[in-house]
């Protein structure tokens, strides 16, 4: 269980230098660890002390940290994360999560092999949905997942799809997608293993169950690149998913992307911008698609993603409440899957039973 303020760093013990930390910090113990969270003036911090040798590390953080605050409490969740809950913040940044030992940060440490911990909001509602992304070639899906990967690299997973196309200059096998022959495709499909397929632009391209799969076994929030057809059969499957639909600005703008992106001959440019025209028709038309978006900006598009139009406001429950007052004297702690607040105060008592 953690209080907020909890102490300060020069009441820590064990000869570990963090004097420099102004801020109150907060101490949680998961196993044989303690993590030490504090906020300096710009960024959270965290410190590692192993209890079994008393050895202090400072882990890599991955993510998307929280803005520093003073007022927040803590409490260890399921053995392999922090819940952390920020004083009067607005409802998308009061609940964070540092993941210290999940499915996602075991296998950071053994890529990096060092320390890890990795921060992901806390959203609340249907967070589990996959999300299909859809849109024309060269419209900026690619762009815009590599973004939401980079950002929340412990929330979401890509589904990577099998084609039989061929691999562009940097794509690799089984990152990109699963480069794959045309008969063992069909033959997987007939099998019964995609939960969808399609023939786009020539080549054929799918979503195997196991490529889903494999995302929601590492807890992850599964994204989806697929074309319309795709989106179809997924709306149609009964797999409960959230459905994005990206528009270019213009068809020039369009063609101008393709073009400078470079990776299609002028025979696949011309095809793609072809198809682009039924897709972006059915798109917007079709009624498949809960949200449309258009990547003109490509900051505002990616705002508009994570925030207003699609992602967060398609997981947030809209009666929840408007970010949670914690005052001074409070703590939390947590049981069985329930976070419990304890202050007092009225409006205190309505925040924890809405959480
Ligand atoms: N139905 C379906 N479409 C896919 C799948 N993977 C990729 N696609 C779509 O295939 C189209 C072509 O993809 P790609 O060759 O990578 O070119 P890009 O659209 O220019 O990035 C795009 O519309 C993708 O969304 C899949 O597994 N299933
Ligand atoms: N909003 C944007 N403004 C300008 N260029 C963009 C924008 N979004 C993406 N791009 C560029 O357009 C090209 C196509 O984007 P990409 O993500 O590969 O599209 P898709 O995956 O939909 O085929 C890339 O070169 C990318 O850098």
């Amino acid at each position: 269980m953690g209080e907020a303020p909890a102490f300060y760093a020069d009441n820590l013990q064990n000869g570990f230098d963090i004097k420099t930390i102004k801020a109150c910090e907060t101490s949680i113990s998961i196993q044989c660890k303690t993590y030490v969270i504090g906020s300096s003036d710009d960024a959270f911090v965290v410190r590692i002390c192993d209890q079994t040798t008393g050895n202090w590390v400072i882990p890599n953080i991955l993510g998307t940290k929280p803005k520093p605050g003073k007022g927040y409490s803590a409490a260890a969740l399921n053995e392999d994360r922090i819940v952390m809950i920020k004083k009067g913040s607005s409802s998308d940044d009061c609940i964070w999560f540092l993941e210290v030992d999940t499915p996602y940060v075991k296998e950071q440490k053994q890529i990096l092999g060092a320390e890890v911990v990795a921060w992901s909001k806390g959203v609340r509602g249907n967070a589990e949905a996959p999300i299909v992304i859809s849109g024309p070639s060269g419209v900026g899906k690619g762009t815009l997942i590599s973004k939401l990967m980079e950002e929340f690299p412990s929330m979401f997973g890509f589904s990577v799809s099998h084609t039989t196309r061929a691999p562009r200059g940097m794509e690799q096998d089984g990152v990109h997608y699963h480069f794959t022959e045309r008969a063992v495709m069909e033959k997987d499909i007939k099998d019964g293993k995609f939960l969808e397929f399609a023939s786009v632009h020539g080549n054929l391209y799918g979503t195997s169950i196991e490529a889903v799969e494999v995302v929601s076994d590492s807890g992850k929030r599964c994204i989806l690149d697929i074309d319309v057809q795709g989106a179809r059969s997924v709306r149609a499957s009964p797999l409960d998913a959230v459905f994005v639909f990206i528009c270019p600005p213009s068809m020039d703008e369009l063609e101008h992307r393709l073009r400078a992106r470079a990776t299609e001959s002028e025979e696949q440019i011309l095809k793609r911008l072809r198809n682009a025209k039924a897709e972006i028709e059915q798109g917007q038309s079709s009624g498949i698609f809960d949200h449309i978006l258009y990547n003109d900006n490509l900051e505002e598009c990616y705002q508009s993603l994570k925030d207003k139009h699609s992602l967060t406001s398609s997981m947030t429950n809209t009666a929840a409440p408007l970010g949670i007052n914690l005052p001074e004297e409070h703590s939390v702690s947590a049981m069985d899957s329930k976070i419990i607040i304890k202050g007092g105060t009225a409006e205190l008592e309505n925040a924890s039973k809405n959480l």
